[in-house]
């Protein structure tokens, strides 16, 4: 398990990364999701102490990771802007980087690059490879290793749709053999079908973690002739909903709809449009409103 207490980091003096009480279990996916400068490469890059100068504690297993730094042997990690040596063959970079932490298995290389359909271009420089290529050849480095912990910072980025579906079965198995993944993604149709809950960044600071029940309910966004009545109407209904720039949004079903409509003209409420959304294009805004 991954904890994380009162965790503060600043880039020149500007907080980029806030995060207090974070619990992050096995057996997991996760998404990371956020704009751009959301603070996604930064969580990653403080998760593996490639940056070590915040407040705060982070624990893998019950250790630190700043004083029994071990523990990020059993963390995998590929950023976004991974550089490999170019000058060298796939084999080479296979080989260096599965070795900066662990052993290297040729066998197990080969099989995965022949999955993935570079097996022929590994004895190849790598500047000889296509982008494609090249994110793939940086996704077997993060599967040669075999750890507890597995983040992805963009991982289906220049990948054609049936590597995307093939990696996506990758990290599904490795959820299964009981890892903790972390993957961030732009594209939120990437993710939908496949983590447990998403951690929605927004300015360096969670604003929501939603469930993977919470990413397919439909919602609904609603707007009335009177919003200030309608939200009355949903606090005595015990309905919770957000609001988004005079909308709102409200997770249900289309017969509890219909119950909802015979209700609210009794109350002269009148709903003027209705919109169904899901829950992942909500991310980016909403205000939530747990109903007392
Ligand atoms: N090396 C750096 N020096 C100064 N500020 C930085 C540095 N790296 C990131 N930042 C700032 O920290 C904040 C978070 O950046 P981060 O790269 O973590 O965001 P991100 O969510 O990964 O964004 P993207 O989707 O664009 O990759 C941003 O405001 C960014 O400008």
């Amino acid at each position: 398990m991954i904890t994380i207490k009162g965790l503060t980091f600043a880039y020149h003096k500007k907080t980029s990364l806030k995060m207090d009480a974070e619990k992050f279990q096995m057996n997991k996916v996760y998404a990371v999701l956020g704009k751009n400068g959301a603070g996604k490469t930064t969580f990653f890059k403080l998760l593996t102490n490639m940056l070590t100068n915040y407040s705060g504690d982070i624990f893998i297993d019950n250790k630190n990771i700043i004083q029994e730094t071990e523990i990020l042997h059993e963390v995998s990690i590929i950023l976004d802007d991974l550089e490999v040596y170019k000058d060298r063959t796939g084999f080479f970079n296979l080989e260096y980087f599965s070795r900066l932490s662990g052993t290297y298995d040729k066998a197990k290389a080969i099989a995965l690059a022949e999955q993935l359909g570079i097996a022929d271009v590994l004895g190849n420089k790598v500047k000889s490879y296509s982008l494609g290529m090249r994110r793939k050849l940086i996704l077997m480095i993060a599967l040669l290793k075999d750890t507890k912990i597995y983040i992805f910072d963009e991982p289906f980025r220049g990948l054609d749709t049936e590597t995307v579906r093939w990696m996506k079965e990758a990290i599904r198995e490795l959820k299964n053999s009981g890892k903790c993944i972390f993957i961030s993604s732009h594209v939120k149709e990437d993710v939908e079908d496949l983590v447990d809950e998403a951690i929605i960044l927004e300015n360096g600071e969670v604003k929501r973690r939603v469930s993977m029940e919470e990413l397919n309910e439909s919602n609904r966004i609603i707007t009335v002739n009177n919003p200030e009545k309608f939200s009355n109407f949903l606090e005595n209904e015990n309905i919770p909903y957000e609001t988004e720039g005079g909308h709102f949004i409200l997770s249900i079903s289309a017969k509890d709809l219909q119950a909802m409509f015979v209700q609210l003209s009794e109350e002269e409420i009148f709903i003027e449009e209705i919109k169904k959304i899901s829950a992942l294009e909500l991310l980016e805004g909403g205000k939530k409103h747990e109903s007392k």
